[in-house]
């Protein structure tokens, strides 16, 4: 079935959407069209029904200067993605309270100009939408059903957007148990770094009810840049990003393996990443990550265990499926073995770091 064509967005304050002519067009959700079709995947490759729709939203310039929000919304994590992400929130007009365990995260977020808040609950008290971005599944299921958590105070028809990486299966058992309580759940898996989260330019994989879309629907447009739709059950935005996971986590340790090669070599990697980056070897990691181990800045954007996590999940539906993932079981000893040398909280280019150090290669920033 061919994936209905989708357009890219003004920004808010244009003219409303013009009404469409076909029904191929998406529901317009930020305004007016501007009538420039947008990349269509290609539906010879793609199994996606009628109702998994792309939206892409303008650029980050345009969501600064152009996006008005409504409401009030609590951010739950702020830590790489989820301070950005509220950051982004914040300057698209809606109010934010934000909660994190680590209380210097939470000071430092009030003093930009958020509203501290001292639990899940409290944080959620007044929210029409919460944004949940810690680490994992376990996390996000404490601060929904824990002692403090969001499902005590969270208003009936107010949204939860689960934005942690998880099991497919989780997401939907977390999504069930909210719904039964009459609250929406939206699947809200994120992709594109802690820098596109702070421009609110993120790509969002969501799935949910049409409820939820809608009611989450100012927020995503704050925080997203491109919007996948991926159909109305939760689970689907998770299973979505796994197979990013695999992709990225392997062209991570692809990118380190070739960066401390190349120093083994004695080449200056600053002109290896030059030329790469020009080249068909190049990936969105290579770009994205390499410039980290040319600097010898490993402060951690996403942590090498992060990678520990997600691969680890994909070994575990792979093998549930019983199906052959050697490449990114490969990938994932890599990173086990950096998190086992001492460096899983820093950042995951670290990987190159573990090669540099078990072949006595010297890289910038780290004695060999
Ligand atoms: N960093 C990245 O580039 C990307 C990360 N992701 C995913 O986004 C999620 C967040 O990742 P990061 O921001 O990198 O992780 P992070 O570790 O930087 O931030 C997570 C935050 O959650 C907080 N936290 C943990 N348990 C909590 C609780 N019970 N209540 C309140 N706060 C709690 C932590 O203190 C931390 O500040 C993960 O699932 C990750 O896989 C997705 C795309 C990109
Ligand atoms: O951006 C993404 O997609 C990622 O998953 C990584 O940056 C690391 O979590």
């Amino acid at each position: 079935m061919p994936l209905r064509r989708s357009w890219w967005r003004a920004p808010r304050r244009c003219s409303p959407p013009r009404p469409s002519s076909s029904t191929s067009e998406p529901t317009a959700s930020r305004g007016a069209i501007r009538g420039r079709p947008l990349m269509q995947m290609p539906s010879q490759r793609s199994s996606l029904s009628e109702d998994q729709v792309m939206t892409e939203q303008f650029s980050p310039e345009a969501a600064i200067s152009g996006a008005t929000g409504t409401g009030r919304a609590a951010v739950i994590g702020l830590g790489s993605m989820g301070y950005g992400m509220a950051q982004s929130l914040k300057r698209a007009g809606f109010e934010v309270a934000g909660f994190d365990v680590n209380a210097a995260a939470v000071e430092r977020f009030a003093a930009e100009g958020g509203r501290g808040a001292s639990s899940p609950a409290e944080a959620a008290r007044d929210a029409d939408v919460v944004v949940s971005v810690v680490v994992n599944a376990a996390q996000t299921e404490t601060i929904l059903f824990g002692p403090d958590g969001v499902a005590q105070t969270l208003v009936d028809g107010a949204v939860f957007l689960s934005s942690a990486t998880m099991d497919p299966e989780v997401a939907r058992t977390l999504a069930a148990r909210l719904e039964a309580t009459g609250r929406l759940y939206l699947d809200a898996p994120i992709s594109g770094g802690a820098q596109r989260a702070a421009e609110g330019a993120l790509t969002i994989l969501a799935s949910g009810s049409p409820a939820a879309f809608a009611k989450a629907r100012p927020a995503l447009d704050a925080m997203a840049a491109k919007l996948y739709e991926l159909g109305d059950a939760p689970g689907q935005g998770a299973a979505f990003k796994m197979i990013n996971q695999l992709l990225a986590g392997v062209h991570i340790a692809a990118a380190s393996e070739a960066i401390a090669f190349a120093a083994r070599q004695g080449l200056d990697i600053a002109k290896v990443y030059e030329v790469i980056t020009a080249s068909a070897g190049n990936s969105w990691m290579f770009e994205n990550r390499m410039p980290h181990v040319v600097d010898g800045d490993y402060t951690p954007r996403s942590a090498v265990d992060i990678f520990v996590k997600d691969l680890g999940i994909i070994q575990d539906m792979a093998r549930s499926a019983k199906f052959p993932v050697p490449v990114s079981a490969a990938a994932l000893q890599m990173f086990l073995a950096t998190s086992a040398a001492g460096m899983g909280r820093d950042d995951d280019a670290s990987v190159a770091r573990l090669y540099a150090r078990i072949t006595g290669t010297k890289l910038p920033g780290d004695p060999a």
